[in-house]
């Protein structure tokens, strides 16, 4: 795979204006851990990490070593056995489990290895079908840029079952997007495609950051793919081991060897 160059565009443009900026979603000390007594697994240990609005953050770190469980932790989808998740700036700890729905609902999104779009739906009711649950009317100049994004336009009335692999990962995309979420958390968005369709996801997932200003957080096995994010962070045992930013495929390979993957 080879490094893209809209990626170094943004991360230099920050560099040298030296650019804050705002931060999209956080973890403060977070600890996760399974069971009690002996059987217990701390499968995070004192996690602290900012991820920056306008993004793109890959997780990696060996088999077990607890990146499901962070995502899973940061997106509202498991709590935490102690510390912090903020998302904008909203301490999700202070949520009713309800709201907490809503905000995975309305300010999140989410991209799995499995498409999870639904086969009656075509490619435009599964793209709208966030807002359409939240009983809101779909924005149509933002669906048309995400549409136009993922290069989706001539597909918008077809089924999942009309798309090839790497489009229906588009559709889920789109409608991970449609609500202007504050950070979209994709879990191995590659894993089921072939290696052609999973570069185009990751150029697609690359200029939604870019063009669209989105904050994308990917966990993944794959070096090349992680090469796609302006920064990786690394972790083993449940926690941060080693932070890359501008990772190249051959630089994120030499630390997981490292690590032990
Ligand atoms: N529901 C659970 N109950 C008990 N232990 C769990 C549970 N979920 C995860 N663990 C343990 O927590 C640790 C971290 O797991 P996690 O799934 O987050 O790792 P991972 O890095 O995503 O692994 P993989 O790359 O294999 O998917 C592991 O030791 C795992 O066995």
């Amino acid at each position: 795979m080879t490094t893209p160059g809209l990626r170094q565009r943004s991360a230099h443009t920050d560099e040298e204006q030296g650019r804050v900026r705002a931060v999209a979603a956080s973890a403060r000390g977070a600890c996760k851990v399974y069971g009690a007594g002996e059987t217990a697994v701390a499968a995070l240990d004192d996690v602290t990490l900012d991820l920056p609005a306008g993004r793109f953050t890959a997780i990696m770190g060996p088999s077990g070593s607890g990146k499901s469980t962070l995502m899973h932790c940061l997106a509202g989808l498991d709590t935490l056995t102690s510390g912090q998740v903020l998302i904008g700036g909203t301490d999700l700890a202070s949520l009713s489990d309800k709201e907490r729905t809503i905000l995975r609902r309305d300010r999140l999104g989410f991209v799995f290895q499995a498409f999870n779009l639904l086969p009656t739906l075509t490619a435009e009711e599964n793209i709208t079908l966030p807002v359409d649950l939240a009983g809101h009317a779909p924005e149509h100049e933002w669906f048309g840029t995400v549409v136009d994004t993922l290069n989706l336009r001539d597909r918008l009335r077809h089924r999942p079952s009309e798309l090839s692999g790497g489009q229906q990962q588009r559709v889920a995309v789109a409608r991970a997007l449609i609500t202007r979420p504050d950070v979209v958390f994709a879990d191995e968005p590659t894993g089921a495609l072939d290696r052609k369709a999973g570069v185009e996801l990751l150029r697609f997932l690359r200029s939604v950051v870019d063009d669209l200003g989105q904050t994308v957080v990917m966990v993944t096995h794959d070096p090349g793919a992680a090469a796609y994010a302006d920064r990786v962070v690394f972790l083993v045992d449940g926690g941060i081991v080693e932070e890359l930013t501008e990772p190249t495929r051959e630089r994120v390979l030499e630390i997981m060897g490292r690590l032990g993957d």
